[in-house]
């Protein structure tokens, strides 16, 4: 797919947008610009300004004007503002999905089911624009009055992944900008025309200019160092490797900035005996096969119990084997190529591992197939042990190990034997294991009878090194917005 026959596939080809959105002007890099490629072809689709780091910061400067005259409108207005920005959103919904699929590679029905996860941020946090509310203490002597109010940060920067594009942006900048804070985003490198299309549709929708700016860039260090030193900058938030978050943290300490962190997982996806299996089966589908692999929440370990382990292989094999592999435009494909070749060679180190340890494969393995693209046909593996390499690192790819179980307490002990603490999800229908279970697991967000836990309502977010803070939900609104209480004599 080349840049002319993605143009030629777009309702309105003004949406790829190869220039950065700074502070509503689209502007070309002082760095020149980098490659973005079809995963699916290895061919060149745009070509992307790359900025300076003193374009960055000219970026973080509009931004702290714009946010004060943003600040004073109403809620209302804001949310009058963002509804308009979901809505193209929607109606331009094939599109940013074609555009999402072009530049990281998933299946076109899944990139604009993500537009749709995307918009959905939108859409809620306009309507929470409206409901930022305080409240009243009784004072603590007779004639004190305290009353407590909350008001937005200021400016906040985020850096995001490139695995959803198009949803780890607008589940920051919807309640940031619902607060009231101006925000800057940097996307990732290999898929920035999620994010300047989202800048497109944001000047459409009347977004302020400076309020919302795509700093698209090369170097994401120097990026994220310019993010993290700049003292405009009063809130980070990032979505990608707790590796990265690691360093974003060490460099924001230095100004005690406030930090939201959506890490890594290696999230446990248990089956106990008393589970339906077909349901099972449809959920581990799902849960694991959704990105090809590629989620933070992807199942990344499959225990199941032993009086059901057969069973559930088999079916497990009997349903991959009907997934479609093949570029993400074509109809009915499920499994579309990997982000890259590094990506590729880290689930064949994962695989090559567990044989090497006395797994079996029992789907896949097999050479990904010849020609261009970073394919990699889904595996299975059984006899999958805690010494194998998957079962402290994410995979991140089409990979599922098959652990066998015998009781409840070895489950639980094996599912949070990890530094890591995201998603989490078992199949079971006894009431009492139900709550004992989901009480149980060290994760942040739990599915049971579930492989999907992905929504706008609900507080996204781990536990242990998988992060910091909550996105989506009322309390998402909470990470953009500072608390203070007046005490006053009366
Ligand atoms: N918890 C969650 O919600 C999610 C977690 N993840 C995790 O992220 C990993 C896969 O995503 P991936 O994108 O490879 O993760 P990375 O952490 O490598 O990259 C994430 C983002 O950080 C940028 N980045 C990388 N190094 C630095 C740096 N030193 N300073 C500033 N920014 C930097 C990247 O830029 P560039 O790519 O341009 O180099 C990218 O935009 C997996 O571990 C996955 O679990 C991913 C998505 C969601
Ligand atoms: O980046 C991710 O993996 C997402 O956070 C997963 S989800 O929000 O789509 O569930």
């Amino acid at each position: 797919m080349t840049k002319t026959d993605l143009k030629s596939l777009l309702n309105g080809p003004s949406l790829l947008a190869e220039q950065a959105y700074l502070a509503g002007h689209w502007v070309d890099g002082d760095e020149g610009t980098f490659e973005v490629t079809n995963p699916a072809r290895g061919d060149v689709i745009a070509h992307v300004a790359d900025l300076s780091r003193a374009q960055v910061a000219k970026a973080i400067a509009e931004a702290e004007t714009a946010q004060k005259e943003w600040a004073s409108w109403t809620g209302k207005e804001r949310a009058a503002v963002l509804r308009k920005w979901f809505d193209l959103m929607m109606e331009n919904q094939h599109d940013l999905g074609v555009i999402l699929t072009a530049e990281q590679g998933k299946p076109l029905a899944e990139a604009k089911g993500e537009i749709a996860y995307g918009a959905s941020f939108v859409e809620f946090f306009a309507e929470e624009a409206k409901r930022v509310y305080g409240e009243t203490i009784p004072g603590h002597q007779r004639d004190k009055r305290i009353t407590v109010i909350k008001q937005p940060i200021g400016v906040a920067a985020s850096i995001t992944p490139w695995n959803f594009p198009n949803a780890m942006i607008t589940r920051k900048a919807a309640p940031a900008l619902a607060a009231g804070c101006a925000f800057v985003a940097r996307p990732a490198e290999l898929t920035p025309l999620s994010a300047t299309a989202l800048g497109v549709l944001a000047e459409r929708a009347g977004i302020p200019k400076g309020v919302f700016s795509v700093v698209t860039s090369s170097n994401a260090s120097e990026t994220g160092k310019e993010f993290c030193e700049n003292p405009i900058v009063r809130k980070l938030t990032f979505t990608g490797s707790t590796q990265v978050g690691r360093i974003l943290l060490r460099q924001a300490a230095d100004q005690v900035m406030k930090c939201s962190m959506e890490l890594g997982g290696n999230a446990p996806f248990i089956v106990f005996d008393d589970a339906d299996l077909d349901a099972a089966v449809e959920g581990a589908i799902m849960c694991k096969f959704r990105n090809n692999g590629q989620t933070c929440v992807c199942a990344n370990r499959i225990y199941v119990q032993a009086g059901v382990y057969d069973a559930f292989a088999a079916k497990l094999k009997e349903a991959v084997e009907k997934l479609k592999m093949g570029d993400g435009m074509e109809e009915g494909v499920a499994l579309g190529p990997l982000i890259n070749a590094s990506a590729v060679e880290k689930v064949q180190t994962h695989i090559a591992d567990a044989k090497a340890k006395g797994a079996n494969v029992i789907l896949g393995d097999s050479g990904a197939p010849q020609g261009p693209g970073y394919f990699l046909p889904p595996t299975i593996v059984t006899g999958a042990t805690k010494d194998m390499q998957f079962s402290t690192d994410e995979t991140f790819g089409p990979l599922a190990p098959l652990f066998k179980f015998e009781n409840e307490d070895d489950v639980i002990a094996m599912a949070n034997d990890t530094i890591f603490g995201l998603a989490s999800y078992f199949y079971a229908k006894d009431l009492s294991r139900v709550y004992k279970v989901a009480e149980a697991l060290e994760y942040g967000i739990v599915g049971v009878n579930t492989g999907i836990i992905s929504t706008e309502v609900a507080p996204f977010g781990g536990v242990k090194q998988s992060g910091l803070g909550r996105e989506g939900s009322h309390h998402g609104l909470d990470e953009f917005l500072e608390m203070k209480y007046i005490c006053m004599s009366v």
